[in-house]
């Protein structure tokens, strides 16, 4: 969720005035929060999880089911709390950009202690059950990243029709209702950006062409109304079209937000996280429908670049440039373009477009080089969401033109400064994860990336390749069962001179692998997700060093036992003895009864499938093809828990003492 000003929201031929003003200024702020909070130090690790969950409504009769817009009305009675006192909530509500999405978060970020990872799946069942108990009957909060049928006919509940012309989306297929009504952020955003590219979003996504797909395939779009076949001009055969902004803003991820010691150690994790983008998105790959249609694809991550891509068609590349400054190569939602760490500087192997009098006057006031170009990136967006009474702001006080350009470049990863006045320390955000249908899956994979990122500051790891392979990576993570067939460039050692010997990094792997071993010419190859995950001959395997991160930490008994359920599972996901969400959706429908082969995911079929879903999510059926049966200790009560881990380890601890005045 982004920046929720409050005002009246500028039209884009009010904000384009101003967009230059606004640069200057975001800019200015940017210098302002840098000088005063650069020598920042000491900060503690604190970590916290976002989930978009969406609502969904079955019609059993019908055997239909559809996405409820009612997060306006929900929202208010779930962030009561937090009004009432956000010292004390369990957690922490924002909408999202569709009615059917809302966006929780815990009541406070987790922090460094290991029993914090036993309450992350419990406080995501809480949010669902918060969720839940204010959906009439028949009503249900999912979690996965994307509605199979979001965009057919009938597919919300009220149901609308979307008005071509008049609407903010201008689309075929997504009514502006769906929009969430009641802050002006999301319909302006889509507005702004279509009016900014000056031409209708678009995405043709390939279809799964199955035994009984028609050859060519050639959607009829008259059943979104009779006179709407002609506006389908831009769609290919053989894929599915998309138009509109909420079919790639209406999709959910699971989102993980670091605290950083200092500016430096976030940039850090910035950069170390970013090879990770990929193998995650591939990892968590749910969204394998789309429109109603089996596709090619088994992420939403393009589909999000595409549908929220405001570029015109001189930075696009299509016209030559006349009133705009740059060709820009990506759409402001998109993967990182470069690392920002002074010792990353060589992996920034692709062009970064940079608007250079940003960049100069970062320089002239003392910002570094590798900072400055990702700041001088960011601004060569205009700004596509201003409000009349947040223009003139105090560059000394105020951020909002910084954090406005920031919160709109949707990036895999996120640099996040310091808000001003605030506790709050240096962050970063890892944002490609798709998200799961239970709460074990999702606590999993954030109690994954979290202890990594532990392990890779604790040892000193290294696991950068140049961005243009993290590029490429990214293409490969959305394919079909891309987590099964594909390779991806990984690095073959993790280690650097810091790194200690550890049994996992054993002397064999440090030797071959170090990065000034001249034998070790390419610093990276490529590798399937199994090798990465769980290592090989040759390569350490990122479980290995989580594993071995948590050897040397006091753990508790219940803690270690529902993080090594959350590894088993990452493990055997990765070596494919279990599917990612999106292979079994693949399944499920292959095997309904009802489908026809012919890539049509039919309102019976998503009905099932949902329910299906549903039910697992709510611990009334199984899933063994996706997550086995575990059931992990987690827990809600922190300071229960805390108090159980002290006297263990207390016990531990006195145990250890009696033994050695026995030795002595
Ligand atoms: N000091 C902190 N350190 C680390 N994480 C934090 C901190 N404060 C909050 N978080 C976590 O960050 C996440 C969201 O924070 P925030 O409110 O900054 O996100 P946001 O405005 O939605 O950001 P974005 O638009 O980038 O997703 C939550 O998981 C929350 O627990
Ligand atoms: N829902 C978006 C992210 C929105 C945000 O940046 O908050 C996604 O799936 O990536
Ligand atoms: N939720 C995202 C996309 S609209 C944001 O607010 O930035």
């Amino acid at each position: 969720m982004g920046l929720l000003t409050q005002g009246r929201p500028l039209t884009w031929a009010e904000t384009k005035k101003y967009t230059q003003y606004t640069r200057e200024h975001g800019v200015e702020q940017f210098i302002n929060l840098y000088k005063k909070l650069k020598d920042r130090r000491n900060d503690c690790l604190k970590w916290g999880d976002e989930v978009e969950f969406i609502m969904v409504r079955f019609d059993h009769e019908k055997k239909k089911v559809q996405l409820v817009l009612k997060a306006h009305k929900l929202l208010p009675i779930l962030m009561e709390p937090e009004n009432q006192n956000c010292d004390n909530c369990t957690s922490l509500w924002r909408p999202e950009y569709t009615d059917y999405m809302i966006e929780g978060t815990p009541g406070k970020p987790y922090g460094y202690l290991p029993a914090h990872f036993n309450m992350v799946e419990a406080n995501m069942r809480l949010r669902r059950k918060q969720a839940q108990e204010l959906l009439d009957k028949d009503e249900y909060v999912i979690s996965t990243s994307n509605f199979p049928r979001n965009g057919c006919p009938d597919c919300t509940w009220p149901t609308y029709k979307s008005t071509l012309d008049t609407s903010v989306s201008n689309s075929l297929c997504f009514p502006d209702q769906v929009i969430f009504p009641d802050h002006p952020r999301f319909k302006t955003l889509t507005q702004n950006i279509r009016s900014r590219r000056d031409a209708k979003i678009a995405l043709n996504v390939p279809i799964f062409i199955d035994t009984n797909t028609p050859r060519p395939f050639i959607e009829d779009f008259s059943i979104y109304g009779d006179d709407y076949g002609a506006y389908g001009t831009a769609a290919l055969k053989d894929h599915i079209y998309l138009d509109a902004m909420g079919l790639g803003m209406g999709c959910c991820c699971l989102q993980v937000t670091f605290q950083a010691q200092s500016i430096d150690e976030a940039r850090f994790l910035y950069d170390q996280l970013t090879p990770l983008t990929p193998i995650m998105l591939a990892m968590s790959a749910s969204s394998p429908i789309w429109r109603g249609y089996l596709a090619e694809i088994d992420c939403r991550w393009n589909v999000l670049c595409a549908m929220s891509d405001d570029r015109t068609a001189e930075e696009r590349g299509f016209e030559p440039l006349k009133n705009d400054r740059f060709r820009i190569p990506k759409s402001r939602y998109s993967s990182v373009d470069c690392y920002i760490s002074p010792e990353s500087a060589k992996y920034n192997d692709i062009e970064i477009v940079q608007d250079m009098n940003v960049f100069n006057k970062l320089i002239e006031n003392g910002i570094d080089h590798l900072l400055a170009q990702h700041i001088a990136h960011l601004f060569i967006r205009d700004t596509v969401i201003l409000f009349e009474e947040k223009l003139h702001l105090d560059d000394t006080k105020d951020t909002d033109h910084f954090e406005n350009i920031n919160s709109t470049n949707w990036q895999s990863m996120r640099f996040k400064p310091p808000p001003v006045n605030s506790n709050i320390g240096w962050r970063v955000e890892f944002r490609p994860t798709e998200l799961q249908m239970t709460d074990f899956e999702n606590a999993a994979f954030v109690t994954f990336i979290v202890l990594l990122t532990r392990a890779i500051m604790t040892y000193n790891l290294n696991l950068l390749i140049p961005i243009s392979n993290v590029d490429e990576n990214m293409q490969v993570a959305q394919q079909r069962d891309a987590f099964r067939h594909q390779k991806f460039h990984f690095r073959k050692s993790l280690s650097t001179k810091q790194t200690p010997n550890t049994p996992c990094m054993n002397s064999v792997q440090k030797n071959i692998f170090q990065e000034d071993n001249p034998e070790n010419r390419c610093e990276h190859r490529l590798m399937t997700i199994n090798e990465i995950i769980n290592g090989s001959n040759e390569f350490v395997g990122l479980l290995n060093i989580v594993q071995e991160y948590l050897t040397n930490i006091e753990v508790d008994a219940d803690t270690r036992c529902t993080i090594n359920q959350y590894l088993n599972l990452i493990s055997q996901r990765a070596a494919g003895t279990l599917m990612t969400n999106a292979s079994w959706m693949r399944h499920f429908v292959a095997n309904h009864p009802s489908y026809k082969h012919d890539s049509v995911v039919t309102d019976e079929i998503a009905y099932d499938l949902l329910w299906k879903m549903k039910k697992i999510a709510n611990d009334e059926d199984h899933c063994p093809e996706v997550l086995p049966k575990m059931s992990s200790k987690t827990t809600l009560d922190v300071s229960a828990a805390i108090q159980k881990a002290n006297n263990e380890l207390e016990v531990k601890r006195s145990l250890i003492q009696q033994n050695q005045s026995l030795k002595n």
